[in-house]
């Protein structure tokens, strides 16, 4: 297995898989069946989106990609800067970035300190740390709030910070858990474009979750719709269009129509279900 870095740019990147699941399955102490079988293969820098009804076992995909938590049977797969490895092999979280839906941020430290969090448990010296803090704040536009503390910020800038806590070790493969759903629409939107001009220039793996069918459609080249628990695959539908995405995408006919068959296909993981 190779162990070059991918490239820079997006399409030079897709050429091996990030993630291959496998029969997998999570049953948790409780009895209770979360996910699977489920067979999932990812490419390196494809971003996709998981959706899915609540509760059908979308942070326990991620969970167990992201190495903190361990099927039950199958195999989780994922390809690193060192070479693919088997989950349960590896350090954990190691070349995974991890965004949830919680900023998580420690309101007694500055946003610089938050961002080097990661660096610091990791033994990376400070002044490193910190030009590398630095450098992810600016990523995600936040240059000039280093010095300024959570309670300072807005929801949009303490998901920014947040992403870019994921960033600064600088993972393949960014796992995110319905990072904007807690944001006005103008924010999300705003951080929509904000993230895709990120996967782009860094070439990363982005695996999204999220409930709504427009940022899936919005956001990425594979949607993958699950079935109600325990979550399989419904539908893996590919989102073509002319790159780079932006308001002409969001607003035009093509992405009206993918948004319906997104719909379409999930439609059956709702049924039986109550809508209150
Ligand atoms: N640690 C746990 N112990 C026991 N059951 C769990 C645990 N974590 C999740 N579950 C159960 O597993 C199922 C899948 O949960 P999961 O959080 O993966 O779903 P989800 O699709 O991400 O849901 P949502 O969209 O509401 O966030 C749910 O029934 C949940 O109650």
């Amino acid at each position: 297995m190779s162990s070059a870095k991918p490239s820079s740019t997006v399409e030079a990147s897709l050429t091996a898989l990030a993630v291959s699941l496998r029969g997998v399955t999570k049953v948790y102490d409780t009895g209770v069946m979360a996910l699977g079988p489920l067979d999932l293969a990812v490419r390196k820098g494809e971003f996709i989106s998981l959706l899915g009804p609540s509760g059908c076992g979308k942070s326990t995909a991620l969970r167990l990609i992201a190495g903190l938590s361990q099927a039950s049977s199958g195999t989780v797969r994922v390809s690193r800067h060192e070479g693919e490895v088997q989950i349960g092999h590896i350090r954990q979280g190691h070349g995974i970035g991890f965004v949830f839906q919680e900023p998580t941020l420690m309101p007694w430290s500055s946003v610089r300190e938050n961002v080097r969090l990661p660096l610091k448990l990791g033994g990376i010296a400070k002044a490193e740390g910190r030009a590398r803090a630095d450098a992810a704040l600016a990523s995600v536009g936040l240059a000039d709030f280093a010095d300024a503390f959570p309670r300072e910020l807005s929801g949009g800038m303490k998901m920014r910070v947040s992403l870019a806590r994921a960033l600064v070790t600088d993972p393949d493969i960014l796992l995110m858990d319905e990072p904007f759903a807690a944001l006005d629409e103008i924010t999300r939107f705003r951080l929509n474009n904000d993230l895709l001009a990120l996967w782009r220039s860094l070439g990363k793996t982005v695996i999204f979750v999220t409930h709504s069918v427009f940022e899936s459609v919005y956001l990425s080249q594979r949607v993958v719709v699950m079935t109600a628990r325990p979550g399989r695959i419904q539908a893996d539908i590919r989102i073509e269009t002319v790159e780079p995405r932006g308001e002409e995408f969001r607003t035009s006919a093509a992405y009206s129509d993918y948004c319906r068959r997104v719909s379409a296909a999930l439609a059956p993981s709702y049924s039986g279900q109550s809508t209150l």
